[in-house]
């Protein structure tokens, strides 16, 4: 038998209704049923279950729009209704299920961050199956993470799964959008995510999905970075997960990389937005990637953006490319006035004297 695993399985609203208005309540224990199947095998099975707001639409019976404070009330009417639905099919199994609702705020903030994780690994020391969404109805677009794709994601690294499965209606990512090019071939491993790729990631081909396949790449590419395997497949029929447990259904495998071992690198994978940019020169990034170097000043060509000591910020190439993310311990002002200088200069452009390094290895990942 395979080692016990921590699986995340990423259900789109495509999946859960079958691409009608409604529920498709038979396919949902048939998802229940193999979750459940996984547990006996000594597995731990995580869900993030869109649907809030099909949920709601269905159970509101007027007819409602799709702007942002409709679709909140359609999730605070229709997250009740889905996650009481998850719980009583759970239950047919004797298994309990615990719902946690995020924000991008719960990831970006560190001590935040801790207790969701904390919470996370507390529910599946318990045997508890815990079902996550978005808390759509308090997520304005700032907070929002915005799709349950990258929440999945952010998940995996929450929970250090070995598996995220993205299951929806396409069997994977295909070199084109299938609904719109019947000639389109899917794609059945990746080993680089790149512009090209991403090229081919259209939007959902439907208004009840959101993000469509690009959001699964953007997800695929933070979770394999913190060493989760992706796999991106068709939720219907019979079997689905446990097949793909098996390689035995055709869809999108991600390969995963290999991630860092410190924790606080791991966040910073899923955590905050970047506040700002550092532009640095291609010796910087050698040393970067070559030696695991940390940034000195004088590799710096540039800075974008407003930003203090202790920020997120990307580091990029003369082309912005993001080679690495990290804590910057300057603020922009102070690294536009450091930049390109050596580390004996530091003191006398800044009038004190805090080391010549602008990230320090131990605070940044290589993307
Ligand atoms: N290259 C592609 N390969 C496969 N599907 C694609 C591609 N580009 C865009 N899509 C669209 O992405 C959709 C799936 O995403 P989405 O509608 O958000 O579903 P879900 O609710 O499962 O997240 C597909 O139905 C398809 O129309
Ligand atoms: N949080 C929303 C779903 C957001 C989302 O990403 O939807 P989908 O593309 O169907 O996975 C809901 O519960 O309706």
């Amino acid at each position: 038998m395979q080692r016990e695993q921590v699986i995340v399985v990423k259900l789109g609203t495509s999946v859960l209704t079958g691409g009608t208005d409604k529920l498709d309540k038979a396919h949902m224990v048939e998802l229940v049923r193999q979750c459940c199947e996984l547990k006996k095998q000594g597995h731990h099975v995580i869900l993030v279950s869109s649907g809030a707001v099909a949920a709601g639409r269905e159970q509101l019976l007027k007819p409602c729009g799709r702007s942002l404070i409709d679709k909140q009330m359609l999730a605070a009417i229709g997250q009740g209704q889905l996650i009481h639905i998850w719980q009583s099919l759970f239950a047919l199994y004797g298994v309990n299920v615990g719902q946690m609702l995020l924000t991008r705020a719960d990831v970006d903030d560190r001590e935040r961050y801790l207790n969701a994780r904390d919470t996370l690994n507390a529910l599946l020391n318990y045997d508890v199956v815990p079902i996550i969404n978005e808390n759509d109805a308090v997520a304005t677009s700032e907070i929002k993470v915005g799709d349950n794709d990258n929440l999945s994601a952010l998940v995996a690294i929450l929970a250090n799964a070995n598996k995220l499965l993205l299951l929806t209606d396409q069997e994977g990512l295909f070199t084109s959008d299938p609904r719109t090019n019947a000639d389109a071939t899917l794609i059945g491993e990746v080993t680089h995510i790149n512009d090209e790729l991403r090229q081919l990631a259209g939007g959902s081909g439907t208004n009840l999905g959101t993000g469509g396949m690009a959001t699964k790449l953007q997800a695929a590419d933070i979770a394999r970075r913190a060493g989760v395997e992706v796999i991106i497949a068709k939720g219907a029929g019979k079997n689905v997960i446990l097949k793909c447990m098996s390689d035995e259904l055709p869809g999108t495998r991600f390969l995963k990389l290999t991630a860092p071992k410190d924790g606080r690198k791991k966040w910073l994978l899923a955590g905050p937005k970047s506040t700002g940019q550092i532009v640095i020169d291609a010796g910087a990034i050698s040393a970067l990637q070559n030696k695991g170097a940390s940034l000195l000043a004088k590799g710096v060509t540039n800075a974008f953006g407003r930003f203090e000591r202790g920020d997120l910020i990307d580091l990029i190439d003369t082309k912005n490319q993001v080679i690495a993310r990290g804590l910057t311990r300057f603020s922009s002002t102070e690294v536009n006035k450091i930049k390109g200088a050596h580390s004996n200069q530091i003191g006398e452009l800044l009038e004190y004297d805090s080391g010549a390094e602008v990230l320090h290895r131990d605070d940044l990942v290589l993307l």
